[in-house]
């Protein structure tokens, strides 16, 4: 690793939230945080025993009274000796309680340079230092509660346990290759082959897991397309429970991308309503379909909506496009004909017959989308963003290369190679492999104090 070692400096911050508040808390780190207590108190404090103090400033003004607690390196959430001043939620005294203590020798922290140090010490690694971050952010239960299982290490023993598959395959076929009179035998033992494809599902069961997890972090990704006068603003506006968008019966309504997050039952959607597809001349409605198109390709999932008179067409054009992601097919105006709202599995897509007006058909709609998002994963669900994905996405690639130079041509040191590299992308998810700049680009997104 060559990330920087923790400097001496101590570091301090308000670590509550900016605003009145009933209470507040400074909280300091580092080696001069016995001298700043001893100041401050009077004397020395116990080791994790509020003390009840009077915070003075250097010419001994009272600034507040509060509570003071000292935990004594290593036992401390950064692993360096913290001390927390808890005031009054006030953002002037703490403002001046901050000062005081930066008086006292220690300077503002950076944002993130609280867990950035925890991480340095070794009290949590990279994915936990990022669930910290992804639960203080989240937006809804279903999201904290994945955020709390992956600060508890759920994602990163299960990185942990590929790693350690992968490691011991590795040794495996590196002692095969130093044999190398028996090379042939080795590599073509079955117990190699066994382990590299136990390996590969073990990989696309987390990479499953993970991409769920992002999903419960970031909120599902939900882009509203079809042809003009489909009902998509109207679809948007009954999701959201207002009316958020425009809707008229002239075809071209909607020019701009309409965004707008939801909360269903405890899991976040972000949608996006658009412009309705056509070819036009009119240059604004041209560059509403141009967004409209590239909303669709950033989605998750796409809702095309349509009528019973379009859905063939215009789910054949979907089907054409060349996207991984899930696709919703909404059969929408059903009270103006015959049909009953429904639910069919056609191929990979999931068609739903409804109404927009009437709302029938709609709570199925809803009820889907909060599958597609991640609701009921259980218990063990835990949160992931998108840079592990990319991580496991190499490693995915890397181990079916290893797995077709080994089974193709018994390429035995190319396919080490390819393991050595899965290896070095799975230590990137919990930090055992990282760079400053990743580091910094980490950590610097998180709020100050944390
Ligand atoms: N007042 C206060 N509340 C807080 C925090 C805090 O820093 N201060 N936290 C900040 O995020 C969270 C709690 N996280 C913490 C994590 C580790 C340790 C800690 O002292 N760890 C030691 C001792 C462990 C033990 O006694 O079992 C260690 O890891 O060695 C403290 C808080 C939420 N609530
Ligand atoms: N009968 C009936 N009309 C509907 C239904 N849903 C929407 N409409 C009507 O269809 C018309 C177009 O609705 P919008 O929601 O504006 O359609 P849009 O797809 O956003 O249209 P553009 O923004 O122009 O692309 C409006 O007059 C709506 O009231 C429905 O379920 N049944
Ligand atoms: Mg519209």
């Amino acid at each position: 690793m060559t990330a920087h070692q923790p400097d001496d400096e101590t570091i301090a911050a308000i670590a509550s939230a900016a605003g009145a508040a009933g209470v507040g808390v400074v909280r300091v780190s580092g080696s001069r945080v016995p001298a700043i207590a001893l100041t401050l108190l009077g004397r020395l404090p116990a080791p994790r025993h509020a003390h009840f103090a009077a915070f003075r400033d250097a010419g001994g003004a009272l600034i507040d009274r509060g509570l003071l607690l000292h935990f004594p390196a290593p036992a401390s959430y950064t692993g360096e000796h913290v001390l927390e001043l808890q005031g009054h939620g006030s953002v002037v005294l703490l403002d001046a309680l901050l000062r005081r203590v930066c008086e006292l020798g220690a300077r503002l922290a950076r944002p993130g340079e609280f867990t950035e140090r925890a991480f340095l010490n070794g009290k949590l690694d990279l994915a936990q230092a990022e669930a910290v971050a992804d639960l203080i952010a989240a937006r809804s239960e279903a999201g904290a509660r994945a955020a709390m299982q992956s600060m508890e290490g759920v994602f990163s023993r299960k990185v942990d346990a590929l790693l350690q598959a992968l490691v011991g395959l590795r040794v495996h076929i590196e002692a095969a290759i130093d044999f190398p009179e028996e090379e042939i035998d080795f590599l073509a033992d079955p117990a190699i082959t066994r382990q590299l494809e136990n390996l590969r599902a073990q990989l696309a069961d987390l990479l499953h897991e993970a991409q769920r997890g992002v999903r419960l972090n970031d909120g599902l990704r939900v882009a509203i397309v079809g042809r003009p006068n489909a009902g998509k603003s109207s679809l948007l506006n009954a999701l959201a429970g207002s009316e958020r968008a425009i809707v008229t019966d002239i075809a071209g309504t909607t020019r701009d991308v309409l965004r707008e997050s939801i909360n269903l039952g405890g899991i976040t959607l972000e949608l996006a309503d658009t412009a309705g597809l056509r070819d036009t001349h009119d240059p604004v409605e041209r560059e509403g379909v141009r967004r409209a198109h590239s909303e669709r390709e950033r989605a998750d999932v796409v809702v095309l909506v349509t009528d019973e008179q379009h859905v063939q067409a215009d789910a054949a054009w979907l089907r054409g496009l060349p996207t991984a992601v899930e696709h919703v097919i909404v059969i929408n105006k059903i009270d103006l004909g015959s049909a009953l709202p429904r639910v069919e599995w056609r191929g990979r897509d999931h068609w739903l017959w409804l109404s927009v007006k009437s709302g029938a058909g709609l709570e199925a709609l809803r009820e889907h989308l909060k599958q597609l998002a991640g609701a009921g994963s259980g218990e063990g669900a835990f949160s992931a963003r998108r840079r592990h994905v990319f991580a496991l996405e190499r490693v995915r690639g890397q181990l079916e290369h290893a797995a077709r130079m080994l089974i193709d041509t018994r390429a035995g040191e190319l396919a080490a190679e390819e393991l050595r590299q899965a290896q070095q992308a799975l230590g990137e998810i919990t930090g055992t492999y990282t760079s400053d700049d990743l580091l910094g680009a980490i950590f610097s997104s998180f709020c100050i104090g944390k």
